[in-house]
């Protein structure tokens, strides 16, 4: 791959600050994105790092409300948010240290965040804020804050104080504006109107007029007909090329350099390879993908326990001999690696779909 390296631009392990913006530039000047999985244990984050470290390139992790809550462990009460703010720290300070073993650059995210989710954002805030006293840099590199169900004026205005706050420990803000079909954590979005999928140029640009004014640290989701989940070929209509519009929009409007925004794509999987290559050409620096890795895990599992079953239906005793033990088919470093491995193979999939291969 051509092109200067991403290691010469930013360091391996989390990016905070100014080495997030230089990633998605670097991105962005190159024509490619870099995929967000959503993780949800130890295991998904290593064999996440350990496909991004085999294709030498910068990764984004991240965790949703609920995937936080289990990170923290089911068996948690949640009712405040507790869990699913315990289990986001936990999980970015598990990240925090493992993640340099890797040799990559990761940014380290937290996904969808609706207004009824605040409290989860607050503690998240909290504990970024105490971070940065003691090392000078937040804890995570960067959050959503998707307030699309509110009216676009209070979307914004809420957006502009809680990014000030977030400004102030140079920490990345991805909004949404537009909605994303189908469901995301504790927001069913299954019978949103087909208009509101598909993100105004005018609405874009308010938010960069708004948000730019505070610093350049920040992304937006736009709908493009985009949807969480994968689903049979259906009536809404993937539009990359509007994205490509918002850019033009903004740039006219602020007269600037092309491309002004950074622009992210949720619901990631499901694409085709075209669908994404345009939405990256068109400025999308940041691809989420969850449904299609989460499938993936299972894959590796489920093909072992089928294969293996009859070593695996009594601890004792197997094909081999009636005495023979089964300890070295049940211990979950074997089945659940071969879901890792799977994983793996989808994760360098997203990976080459959006050319973040050998970015370093
Ligand atoms: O957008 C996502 C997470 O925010 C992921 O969407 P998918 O589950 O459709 O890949
Ligand atoms: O919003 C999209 C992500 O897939 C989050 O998923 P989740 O809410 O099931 O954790
Ligand atoms: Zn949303
Ligand atoms: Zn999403």
């Amino acid at each position: 791959m051509s092109g200067k390296g991403a290691l010469s631009v930013v360091p391996a392990g989390v990016l905070t600050g100014d080495n997030v913006r230089k990633l998605f530039d670097y991105a962005k000047e190159n024509k490619f994105a870099i995929p967000a999985i959503n993780v949800t244990s130890s295991s998904i984050v290593n064999a996440v790092l350990e496909a991004a470290r085999d294709i030498n390139s910068p990764i984004i992790l991240q965790v949703s409300q609920g995937g936080a809550a289990y990170f923290a462990g089911k068996g948690l009460a949640n009712g405040n948010q507790e869990a699913s703010i315990a289990g986001a720290t936990a999980a970015a300070h598990f990240i925090r240290s493992i993640a340099p073993h890797y040799g990559v650059p990761v940014v380290l995210h937290s996904d969808h965040c609706a207004k009824k989710l605040l409290p989860w954002f607050d503690g998240m805030l909290d504990a970024d804020e105490a971070y940065f006293k003691e090392h000078g840099e937040p804890l995570f590199s960067s959050h959503m804050l998707d307030l699309s169900e509110e009216s676009k004026e209070e979307n914004i205005a809420d957006c502009v104080k809680y990014f000030t706050r977030m400004a102030k420990i140079n920490q990345w803000l991805e909004m949404e504006i537009g909605i994303t079909g189908g469901e995301e954590d504790g927001v069913d979005n299954t019978g949103v109107d087909n208009a509101s999928l598909y993100t105004q140029p005018e609405d874009i640009y308010d938010v960069y007029a708004a948000l730019s004014k505070i610093s350049p640290n920040f992304s937006i989701a736009a709908g493009f007909g985009n949807v969480h989940g994968v689903y049979k070929p259906g009536n809404v209509k993937l539009r990359p090329d509007i994205l490509g519009k918002h850019q033009e929009y903004t740039k006219e409007k602020i007269g600037g350099a092309e491309k002004p925004l950074y622009l992210v794509f949720h619901g990631g999987s499901g694409s085709s390879k075209e669908e994404i290559r345009e939405a990256v050409v068109n400025g999308v620096v940041k691809m989420n993908v969850d449904t299609d890795t989460q499938w993936a895990y299972l894959t590796g599992i489920r093909d072992y326990v089928l294969k293996k079953k009859d070593y695996l239906l009594t601890q004792v005793g197997n094909p081999d001999g009636p005495d023979k033990p089964n300890k070295k088919y049940y211990d979950p470093r074997v089945w659940v690696r071969e879901g890792e491995k799977t994983l793996y193979t989808r994760v360098k999939e997203a990976c080459a779909d959006l050319g973040n291969e050998n970015r370093n």
